[in-house]
């Protein structure tokens, strides 16, 4: 026979155990306030239930089963109420982490506010053409805006008033039976004496769950997986403990119908109904969080108290806020940028909680599209210059894109110092988004998403950086060289724009060292901020991101910036930027042979002997590759001491993101490892990393820190 404590020590808490060990490096206070609240409303809301319940003699404990009892509950029972939730929650968490957005929501088209804004003006233009209709249109302009706002606001938590009635007419029946079936009852009601149990969990747990079900919760399809997998758990451990006697349920208050030999009927429903209202509040909490994220006027953050934390669930829940379709579409299609553009951040983002990981989604496929549009500009059908586009006119499309590029963050940043006296109004940043020429929806989209996310979580400075870092690659011949000769027409090193060890360095800072910075507010802004506008708090921090030019280690020289108190947080961004430049370092040394094949040299000229090198490199032949040794040790060993000097920074994060930016740091260091391997040979596919073994890597810096 099992003591109940002994179910407990070997049945409930192990698995907890395990399940906290999985997913330890992402619980951060969001899940803290899921274990504290719906402990707190499983003690709550069960003890008197029980209490009532055991006096009846609806089920029993041998008196050497317990511990001890407090009234009529076993302190074991005790336990329960709060071992269940964190199970479930654990469960629920691990089962639900590979989605972006916690709930389903049915947005499947870019919205047609995507089309430039040229076009939209021209429907209004034609509008106000018709001057007798002038009247007609005034009359019309609120209702259009009314419905455009309609069209354009989304209500991902609808109240769902016909299955909280489903539920509420299982309470009105479990009460009319509980009705007739007191124990004490002299008067046999036959059948419906063994309905007691039954309907004593209808009258105790329907009215909450009809409760959530009225504000908008609802289960996806990996909700029911978890409901399934925890509830299924829970049934055997009750049948194992009532084989052994550790508790016994009354036969007079059940039906006597078993689920299998052991299990009565009434303890899988119970279970399955507890399960499934942990797995309910669990993902309508999620929900709310990723409402408070995507809302412009709701703190990113929740906060670290708790009664302030779940008031603020509570006040959203009662009254949430719509949300704007574009960032959902945005969302979507930024999922989809990122499957087909890398791999491995696919899979590194999973190393993230939800909500940073949705930032981090919107960055990434704003970089990404801004990188493709000014690496690619002619790729879409943009008319006459798409055949041969000349150097000319590639540079200057070039150009062009990007001061559009640079354009829109401006507008973005502004339309974000505005804010809330003035409602988000993406028209203005659109008009910007117009020049470039061909623009797909979905790159729209991506620029819609940044807009409407990223200026209130980090300042706008790290992504103008980038730009600067794109405006070297545009220095770089617009069109590969295909012969040495046209090479040395071409004065090849006066396009090379990489010359000195600090021109690389400065390089590296802006496209990595930049997002490095980003990466780090953004954080902030998720994980530990108490204000709407988190990116406010930066001002003092913003000025890392602007400075002189790099210094011999590589590092931006801004010692007179830390010179006002040590902000610490300058301190981290500072060590983030060389972070972030190592591992642009590591890129450039895999994509030596790559990037020369489109006259991209990005080793700094100063470092090869003679220009005949920088050709061989630049024309490497497939059949006798040029030796990259000496310059991948050279670049790997810069970058190497660039780690070194930031590695600790990683710990200064907030403890949820630590994981997830130690993973991405070491699945890069395995393309360092592998091109140390192969002796520091790179061709033009850059270097095979071992999955298996990358893999290994990153779930030890996942899991052991290492
Ligand atoms: C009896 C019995 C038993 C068991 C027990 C247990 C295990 C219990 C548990 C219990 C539980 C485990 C319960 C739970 C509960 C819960 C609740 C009651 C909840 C609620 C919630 C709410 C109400 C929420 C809300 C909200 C949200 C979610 C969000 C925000 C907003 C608001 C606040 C609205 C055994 C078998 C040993 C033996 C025989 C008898």
């Amino acid at each position: 026979m099992f003591t109940y404590i002994q179910i407990h020590l070997y049945f409930i808490i192990p698995p907890i155990i395990l399940l906290g060990l999985i997913y330890h490096p992402l619980i951060g206070r969001r899940e803290i306030l899921k274990f504290l609240w719906l402990g707190f409303m499983a003690t709550v809301w069960t003890t008197p239930w029980d209490n009532y319940i055991l006096s009846q003699g609806g089920w029993s404990y041998p008196p050497n089963s317990i511990i001890g009892k407090i009234y009529h509950v076993p302190i074991e029972e005790h336990m329960f109420f709060i071992l269940q939730p964190i199970l479930v929650i654990l469960l629920h968490s691990i089962f639900t982490h590979g989605r972006l957005l916690s709930f389903d929501v049915d947005v499947d088209q870019i919205p047609n506010d995507t089309k430039p804004l040229s076009e939209k003006s021209e429907i209004d233009r034609k509008g106000e053409g018709q001057e007798d209709q002038s009247t007609e249109k005034t009359q019309l302009s609120p209702l259009w805006s009314e419905r455009h706002e309609e069209h354009t606001l989304i209500q991902t938590l609808p109240r769902r008033p016909i299955p909280s009635l489903l539920w509420m007419i299982s309470s009105l029946i479990g009460l009319r039976l509980v009705q007739q079936t007191n124990l004490y009852n002299t008067i046999d009601y036959g059948m419906k004496q063994h309905m007691f149990y039954l309907s004593w969990i209808l009258v105790w747990i329907t009215p909450v769950i009809s409760f959530l079900t009225y504000l908008g919760a609802r289960c996806t399809w990996r909700d029911w997986l978890s409901i399934c997998v925890g509830s299924g758990w829970l049934w055997i451990v009750d049948t194992i403990a009532l084989r052994s006697r550790s508790w016994s349920i009354s036969e007079g208050s059940t039906l006597g119908v078993e689920l299998w030999k052991g299990l009565p009927i009434e303890e899988a429903i119970f279970f399955f109904l507890t399960t499934y209202l942990i797995v309910l509040s669990s993902s309508l909490i999620s929900h709310l969080h990723t409402l408070l994220l995507l809302t412009p006027d709701l703190p990113p953050c929740p906060p670290f108290n708790p009664v302030a934390h779940i008031k603020l669930l509570a006040r959203v829940a009662f009254t949430p806020p719509k949300i704007d379709r574009r960032i959902l579409v945005g969302l979507k299609e930024a999922e989809k940028t990122l499957k087909k553009g890398s791999k491995s951040f696919e899979v590194a983002k999973l190393a993230f909680g939800r909500e940073m990981r949705i930032g981090l989604v919107v960055i990434y496929a704003w970089c990404r599209v801004t990188d493709n549009l000014i690496d690619e500009p002619f790729s879409v059908n943009t008319g006459s210059d798409q055949n041969d586009p000349s150097s000319t006119s590639l540079d200057e499309a070039r150009h062009k894109i990007l001061k559009s590029i640079r354009s829109h963050l401006q507008l973005t940043n502004q339309l974000q110092t505005r804010y809330p006296a003035q409602p988000y109004s993406l028209q203005e940043v659109d008009q910007e988004l117009d020049d470039i020429p061909n623009l797909t929806p979905e790159d729209r989209s991506a620029f819609h998403l940044f807009s409407l996310i990223i200026p209130r979580l980090t300042p706008i400075d790290p992504f103008l950086e980038l730009c600067d870092g794109y405006s070297t690659d545009l220095k770089f011949p617009s069109k590969p060289l295909s012969t040495i000769s046209q090479a040395h027409e071409d004065k090849l090193t006066d396009h090379l724009p990489i010359k000195t060890r600090e021109d690389l360095m400065e390089y590296a800072d802006n496209v990595a060292g930049s997002i490095a910075g980003a990466i780090c507010h953004l954080s902030w802004s998720i994980l530990d901020s108490n204000t709407t506008l988190p990116v406010k708090e930066y001002d003092r921090v913003r000025t890392t991101h602007k400075g002189p030019g790099p210094s011999q280690d590589g590092s931006k020289e801004r010692s007179n910036q830390c010179s006002d108190g040590g902000d610490s947080r300058n301190e981290i961004i500072r060590s983030a930027r060389l972070m972030g430049c190592s591992l642009q370092l590591v890129n450039i040394s895999r994509d030596i042979i790559k990037d020369g094949l489109i006259s991209r040299l990005y080793i700094p000229i100063s470092w090869f002997q003679t220009p005949s090198e920088i050709i061989k490199i630049l024309f490497s032949p497939p059949s006798q590759p040029t030796s990259t040794k000496s310059y991948t040790e050279r670049l790997l060993d810069l970058a190497d001491s660039l780690r070194d000097q930031s590695l600790s920074s990683i710990e200064a994060l907030p403890r949820t993101t630590r994981g997830g930016v130690r993973t991405m740091v070491v699945s890069y260091y395995e393309i360092a490892n592998a091109i140390r391997k192969n002796e520091g040979e790179v061709d033009e596919y850059g270097i095979k990393v071992g999955k298996w073994r990358r893999i290994g890597r990153a779930a030890r810096a996942m899991w052991l820190g290492a």
